[in-house]
Order: C-alpha cells, then sequence, then structure tokens
C-alpha cells in the first residue's frame, strides 16, 4: 500500500460520508497517515469537517446529488460514517470500479436498512435473533406485534441512536409507536421493524476488524465492550466486559460468521445481548461504534485507529492496555453555539480525558461530548468516567 502527498496528484484520496463523532475521529487517524481526508455531511461545521482537508454539504440520501459529489471529489475510498446515505449510488461506483466502497457497497446496503441485516443474520446464516417482523402500515405493525408478542420494541428500519424507537407493552400503545417511529426515522420511507423483547444480563459490543496482513485478510476481536442504554442511545461503555469462556467464544462466533458475510476491510460493531452462556445477535455497524469511543482510553490503537489502518490496507494491533469507561455529555438544551463550562473540574478527576465534538447546535438529546477515564478495574474506570461526564454543564452562549 503507498500513501501519496496529500493535497497532490497522488494524494490518497478518503471520502467521509457522515462527520459527525465518529467520523471526527477517524478522520485525524486517516490525517496522521497522510491521507486527503473530504468529509461530507448534511449540515455544515460537522465535527469531521473540521479537522478534514475540504468538506461539502449535501443531502447525502439523493443519489444524484451523492453521485455527483463523488464524481467531482474523485476519491480513491469511500467510508460511510452514518445510517442516512443513497447506498445504491455507492454500489454504482463500486461496480464501475470508481472507488473503494467500506467495507463493501453491498454491506452497507444491507446494513443501511434493517430489514437486510436482519434477514441476513436470521435467514441466510441462521444466527440467533428476538423474534421479528417487518411492517409498513398501521395495520401491519399491529398484526407484526401480535406475532412477536408483548413487550416488544419498534424501530424504522432506517434509523440509528434510538430514533423512532418506542418499546411497547401493550396493544394499546402500538399506534403510538408506528406514529413516532414514522415522524422521526432518519429517512421517511415508513417501514419499521418489530422485535421481541431479550430479557439479557448484559449487552456487549464486540468490536470486530477485518485487516490485511502479507496479503490475505484476517479477522480480529476487540476485548467485549459493556455499555448500558436509555431510550435506545448509549449512555455509558466500559471495556473489557467480563463474560464466560463459552459466551465470550459464542459472540466471537457470530460476529466472525456476520463480518465475513458482510465483507471488505474495516472495523464492525457487533451488538449482542447476552444472558449465561447465550447469545444473540442483535445488529452491526460496518464502521467504529458509538460505545467504543471507550478505546480511546483502553486500547493500543482505537476502534477509529483500527479502522484507518484497515481501510488503507495496514495492519493492526487489537490489543486492550488497560481497563477503561466512556460516559456520554448531551447537550441538555435547545441551542447553537453552546458554552462548555467545568471542562478544567472534569479533567481533573484521576486519568479523566474529554472529546468535545464541536456540533454547532445543542439539542436536548444530541450527544455534544463524551468522558473518558481508566482504572484499576471497569467500576472505578465507570465511576470516574461519570463523574468527569457530570462536571461538564452545557450552557446558552
Ligand atoms: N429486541 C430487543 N430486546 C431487548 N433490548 C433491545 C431490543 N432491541 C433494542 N433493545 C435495546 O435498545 C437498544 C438500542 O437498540 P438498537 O441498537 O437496535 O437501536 P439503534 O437505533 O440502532 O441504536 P444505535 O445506533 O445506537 O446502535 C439496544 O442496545 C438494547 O439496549
Ligand atoms: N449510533 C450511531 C452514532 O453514534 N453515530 C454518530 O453520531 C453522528 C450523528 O450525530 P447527530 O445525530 O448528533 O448529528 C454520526 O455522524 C456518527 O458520528
Ligand atoms: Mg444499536
Amino acid at each position: 500500500m503507498k500513501i501519496g502527498t496529500p493535497l497532490t496528484d497522488h494524494a490518497t484520496r478518503v471520502m467521509l460520508l457522515g462527520s459527525g463523532e465518529l467520523g471526527k475521529e477517524v478522520a485525524v487517524e486517516l490525517q496522521r497517515l497522510g491521507a486527503e481526508v473530504i468529509a461530507v455531511d448534511r449540515y455544515p461545521n460537522a465535527p469531521a469537517m473540521q479537522v478534514a482537508h475540504r468538506s461539502h454539504v449535501i443531502p447525502m440520501t439523493d443519489p444524484q446529488v451523492l453521485n455527483g459529489i463523488i464524481m467531482a471529489e474523485a476519491p480513491h475510498i469511500i467510508v460511510p460514517e452514518i445510517e442516512a446515505i443513497a447506498t445504491d449510488a455507492l454500489a454504482a461506483i463500486e461496480a464501475a470500479g470508481l472507488a473503494r466502497v467500506i467495507p463493501t457497497a453491498r454491506a452497507t446496503q444491507l446494513t443501511m436498512n434493517r430489514e437486510g441485516i436482519r434477514r441476513l443474520a436470521a435467514e441466510t446464516l441462521s444466527l440467533p435473533t428476538s423474534p421479528y417482523a417487518f411492517a409498513g402500515s398501521a395495520e401491519e405493525l399491529a398484526a407484526g406485534a401480535e406475532a412477536v408478542g408483548f413487550p416488544c420494541f419498534v424501530k424504522p428500519v432506517m434509523s440509528s441512536s434510538g430514533k423512532g424507537q418506542s418499546y411497547v407493552e401493550s396493544a394499546a400503545a402500538v399506534a403510538e409507536a408506528w406514529t413516532y417511529a414514522e415522524a422521526s426515522g432518519r429517512v421517511a420511507g415508513g417501514r419499521v421493524i418489530v422485535e421481541g423483547k431479550i430479557d439479557f444480563d448484559y449487552e456487549i459490543t464486540l468490536l470486530t476488524v477485518r485487516s490485511l496482513r502479507d496479503g490475505a485478510v484476517r479477522t480480529d476481536f476487540c476485548a467485549p465492550i459493556g455499555h448500558r442504554q436509555q431510550k435506545g442511545d448509549y449512555v455509558e461503555s466500559w471495556q473489557p466486559q467480563i463474560m464466560s469462556e463459552a459466551a465470550l467464544k459464542a459472540a466471537q462466533d457470530i460476529a466472525g460468521k456476520v463480518t465475513e458475510a458482510l465483507g471488505g476491510l474495516g472495523v464492525f460493531g457487533v451488538e449482542l445481548f447476552v444472558t449465561g452462556d447465550q447469545v444473540w445477535f442483535s445488529e452491526v455497524s460496518p464502521r467504529p461504534h458509538d460505545t467504543g469511543l471507550v478505546t480511546l482510553a483502553t486500547q493500543t490503537m482505537s476502534e477509529f485507529a483500527l479502522h484507518a489502518r484497515a481501510i488503507l490496507g495496514l495492519p493492526v494491533d487489537v490489543s486492550l492496555r488497560e481497563p477503561g469507561a466512556s460516559a456520554v455529555i448531551y447537550g441538555g438544551l435547545e441551542a447553537e453555539g453552546v458554552v462548555f463550562e467545568g471542562v478544567a473540574e472534569a479533567l481533573s478527576v484521576p486519568t479523566a480525558d474529554l472529546r468535545l465534538f464541536g456540533k454547532p447546535e445543542a439539542f436536548e438529546r444530541r450527544r455534544m461530548g463524551v468522558a473518558l477515564a481508566r482504572g484499576a478495574d471497569t467500576d472505578q474506570a465507570r465511576q470516574r468516567a461519570t463523574e468527569a461526564a457530570g462536571r461538564v454543564r452545557v450552557i446558552r452562549p
């Protein structure tokens, strides 16, 4: 793998589709390796745009506009970063041999839509999942919910970070879940998945890396990441999550199968539910995962460094250095150009570090930053990360 000089004819051009907090860290790692980074998102001054060589604001769900920007920039590598992209346009670009899509165009098509990845996992690969049904109307949803049973979860097929997700305890609440999903998916499309609830002991993200070494693709697993979710969005994560040997083996087996079926190079965040030695597949991101922000504190190479290396065809090291945790800092209010107070106090917590993403606008439940900490064990690290996050106050300018 050769890497040219950025901003010259021989540059290795990488285009990020989606420029949020995860893309920002990937952009930094790509910059460090001398790639030329082009950040794209739906709004100006998105986090990764602030550290890229240049940026574009476009509706990424419009295939014509997306194709136009790819043609104009002629990237060698396209890195999808969010679940709201016209993936069919990417498939055409890949098929024409114009750029490499990470991990593959097909993988982004399958995972951009919950229906694609769920059918691949449960029906093609026979992996254990929650019972599920798909619905394109309130009536179909009512029937689907009856079939999977209550309580259940209703989610738009195209959404992430819990957007549009409802926890439904009885038939009476199904209509409301339909309306909510319709209104708040990343793209209006009017299709949802309804999933029966898995009663898990804990849930993990198993970061799985497909990379090249000596010309061959290999798969490596990071130490499992435990996390706690609220309203479908992660609020706290830690690494390593202690698991039984049998559960870890089952988790790696599922992650190996699903990432092999998706193919390509890069980091995958495989989400799994665990009860005793039993493991269920939930979903997978074919890219770094939000709960994996903790790896900025814990691993020799963060998930972002791993992604940058893997997609450039470079070797990786997934080793864990020490236990750590991350805790989310939400906006807590609606305002543009917010100010963060208490940063020095937060960084006075032993081992604490912060990432303030620089998003131009805050919302009540928008993730604006994250606190990171290490510790003798994950209990100590969690306590420190939560303490540090709590010391940061988001205020109006
Ligand atoms: N079938 C289920 N059984 C039990 N818990 C569930 C189920 N589906 C979702 N959850 C809970 O809701 C959380 C969010 O669900 P899911 O990961 O599908 O949403 P998402 O919008 O894709 O979120 P993200 O983009 O952050 O991964 C899960 O991590 C889990 O805590
Ligand atoms: N669970 C997926 C996830 O965490 N994605 C991350 O959130 C950003 C969108 O944030 P926004 O909605 O605040 O713009 C995405 O761009 C990505 O970095
Ligand atoms: Mg998830």
